[in-house]
């Protein structure tokens, strides 16, 4: 079969385009990627190749799934003009304020990411946060152990954990309850609108793949994007009138937050509810699902899972409570972090860039437009690049220096180049911190009709953050 596909593909595709498969007419790949996009192009890069392209409706992509595939289609990116696609539901004339979704590095984009560096994610700034993420950890771990021996859905425990840390950071507010109980309580408007935005993310677009639709919105995605955005907005809408009345931290010696920044920035409250909606949906699911699967994976994993208790008894002993000074002791829950990012990355595909002229890559043309991919989750799973890929195996990166920071590219799971993560020190801080505390304070079990440890459900589930298909769904038990 794949004989016959590369035949007929090299028959139909102009000479140098890097290889794919037969496109249908007017639908291209689109019906083969339902499993899951990342899946999809994973096989093809089997059959044809680390660089190879694929027609999805009108669209044609180009997805590379080497380091070395990667680095020259970062070369090409340096060196050429490109515009970040942006998936048309949140195309409502907001790209001008957006960080996220903005098409091209442009100034604003620059000024967001140079506020969000120094305000943010600096060493200064994070230590200045460390406080509000420990407190925050601390009243997580608080709840849980009014829940000894009871079924815990941990995403929603952890996801409104980090929502709350980020809430504190730019509100000075928890925005959601532990408990799940928000609506009851009124106050479920933040964690609705980021789910509903995150499940508008995993909704595929027609007019995606056929701008001639876009004007029709015929999902009505862009609608719901734009109500996900009001409600979140109707969350902090009071906040921020009352600082602009108050005029509370408008002298820079006086910010209390990173609202108190905004407003001094001179931002509106567009901007704000711009930057505010894409740093809670960019940072807090993101991390969320990355603390889901190591709980999961150690879990599953009980020799990694001793060793993390080990190094956490050893270099913590008593104390009570995890403090972020702890962290640079722990390297087994370093590494145990970096396979869970290796083996499930949040974002398992680089979001598309077009690059706006042909040019040549690895020896093939790339017509002007096509959109370029970088696989991340087929680099983690490959063989060639891993031992015993599928496995988790924290060890692997113990003695080693492989890292994140967009430097190996055989491993980018907050991508690299100029579009690269800004919130990665922060991410890791706290996944780091939650997740030692997470082990240091209980013992995990599954509830009893799931039966053997082994057999933990692993599916997952493509979005724009990859998360467990089925939350993890445990019980924590008292370590004495
Ligand atoms: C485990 C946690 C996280 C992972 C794996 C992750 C991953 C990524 C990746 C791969 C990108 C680049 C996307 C691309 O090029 O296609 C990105 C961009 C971004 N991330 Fe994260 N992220 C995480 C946490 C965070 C946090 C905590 C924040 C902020 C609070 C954040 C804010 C952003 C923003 C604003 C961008 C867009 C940057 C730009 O386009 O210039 N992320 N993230």
């Amino acid at each position: 079969l794949i004989t016959f596909i590369r035949t007929r593909t090299k028959l139909t595709s102009p000479s140098h385009l890097p290889p794919g498969p037969y496109s249908l007419p007017l639908i291209g790949n689109l019906p083969y990627m339902l499993k899951g996009p990342h899946i999809y192009f994973t096989h093809l890069s089997h059959s044809y190749g680390p660089l190879c392209s694929v027609k999805l409706g009108t669209h044609l992509f180009v997805i590379a799934s080497s380091p070395v595939a990667a680095t020259e289609v970062m070369r090409a990116h340096d060196r050429l003009p490109t515009y970040r696609w942006v998936p048309k539901a949140g195309q409502d004339g907001l790209q001008q304020h957006s960080l996220i979704w903005a098409t091209e590095c442009t100034q604003h984009w620059k000024l967001l990411r140079s506020l969000c560096r120094t305000e943010l994610f600096s060493g200064k700034a994070l230590d200045s946060q460390s406080v509000l993420r420990e407190r925050n950890v601390e009243k997580m771990v608080g709840f849980l152990k009014t829940k000894l021996g009871k079924v815990v859905d941990v995403r929603e425990v952890v996801f409104a954990t980090t929502v709350n840390i980020l809430g504190n950071i730019c509100f000075s507010e928890d925005f959601v309850g532990l408990e799940g109980d928000d609506e009851e309580e009124g106050r479920g408007g933040l964690k609705r609108g980021l789910y509903r935005l995150m499940k508008l993310g995993t909704t595929p677009n027609v007019a995606d793949f056929y701008p001639r639709f876009e004007r029709w919105d015929p999902q009505g995605l862009k609608k719901k994007t734009s109500e996900a955005m009001n409600e979140a907005f109707g969350v902090w809408e009071d906040i921020i009138k009352e600082r602009r009345v108050s005029q509370k931290g408008i002298d820079s010696d006086d910010e209390q937050d990173f609202l108190d920044t905004m407003l001094r920035c001179g931002f509106s409250d567009l901007q704000i509810n711009q930057l505010a909606v894409e740093l809670f949906s960019g940072g807090t699911h993101s991390t969320a699902s990355t603390i889901e699967w190591a709980l999961a994976e150690l879990i599953k994993n009980k020799e990694a899972m001793s060793a993390i208790q080990k190094e956490l008894d050893n270099e913590i002993g008593s104390t009570t409570a995890i403090k972020e000074s702890h962290l640079s002791q722990l390297p087994y829950l370093h590494a145990c972090v970096k396979e869970t990012l290796r083996l499930h990355p949040p974002a398992p595909l680089l979001h598309p860039q077009a690059i706006l002229e042909e040019c040549e890559i690895m020896n093939y043309t790339v017509p002007k437009n096509s959109q370029m991919i970088i696989n991340v989750w087929a680099m983690g799973r490959d063989p060639s690049l891993w031992e015993d890929p599928l496995s988790f195996r924290p060890e692997r990166f113990c003695n080693s220096n492989v890292d994140f920071k967009g430097q190996d590219f055989k491993f980018l799971p907050f991508g690299v180049g100029r579009r690269m993560c800004p919130g990665y020190p922060y991410a890791i801080k706290q996944i780091h911190l939650m997740l030692a505390s997470l082990i240091r304070n209980f013992d995990w079990c599954l509830p009893d009709n799931m039966g053997d440890l082994s057999k933990l459900d692993m599916a997952e589930n493509f979005g724009i953050i990859s998360q467990r298909k089925k939350p993890l769904v445990v019980i924590p038990k008292c370590k004495c």
